[in-house]
């Protein structure tokens, strides 16, 4: 597994080291053990699974505390540019975002630490999105950022997304008072 960091402090995309053949490929995509050397540690309690179309743009989504989720998010099929906005008040990198293409050829993933907002597009029909998270869901919980927030300026790679009708009413940032 090789790690990969970032200018904005805490988020780590890991490579897995795939194993390809004629039957096809092998990779661990969980070891607590070699990720616990990159830092990324959790008490991971809920793995879940979307699919979705190209041009599908989920999020920007978090969970307040005392429900906040770590993520741990991969592709198992098809293509996502992943995106993470730092939310956290007193970090130096509030308000900026990254992206990351996670892929079903290399199986890329991304630790997503609690205090992100985190959205992702599907670039590729019937991209399989999985993800790991460290509590459970808990609606009355939830909280979220406009996905085309002017003020966040992101490139979410595709033109006129298919957007739930939850996530076209989210607060902009100058909107949002951060619970973390
Ligand atoms: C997230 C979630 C949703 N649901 C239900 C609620 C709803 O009826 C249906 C679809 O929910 P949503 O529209 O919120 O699904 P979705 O927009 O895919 O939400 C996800 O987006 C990505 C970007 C994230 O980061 C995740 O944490 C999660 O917020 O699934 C659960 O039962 N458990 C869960 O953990």
């Amino acid at each position: 597994m090789e790690f990969k960091y970032f200018d904005i402090p805490d988020v780590v995309e890991i490579q897995p080291r795939v194993f390809g053949d004629a039957r096809g490929a092998f990779f661990e995509s969980f070891s607590a053990e070699k990720m616990a050397a990159a830092g990324i540690v959790g008490n991971w309690v809920q793995d879940n699974q979307s699919r979705s179309d190209r041009g599908v743009v989920r999020g920007l989504h978090f969970q307040q505390p005392p429900h906040a989720q770590a993520k741990l998010v991969r592709v198992a099929a098809g293509r996502a540019l992943d995106v993470i906005v730092d939310i956290r008040r007193d970090s130096p990198t509030y308000g900026q975002h990254l992206s990351v293409v996670l892929d079903a050829e290399r199986f890329n993933m991304l630790y997503v630490p609690v205090g992100f907002a985190h959205g992702f597009t599907a670039l590729e029909d019937g991209t399989l999105f999985l993800y790991k998270c460290t509590d459970y869901y808990a609606p009355h919980s939830e909280g979220g950022l406009l996905w085309n927030d002017p003020a966040l300026n992101i490139d979410w790679g595709v033109s006129n997304p298919t957007i739930s009708a939850k996530d076209q009413v989210l607060p902009t940032l100058a909107d949002f008072n951060s619970p973390f």
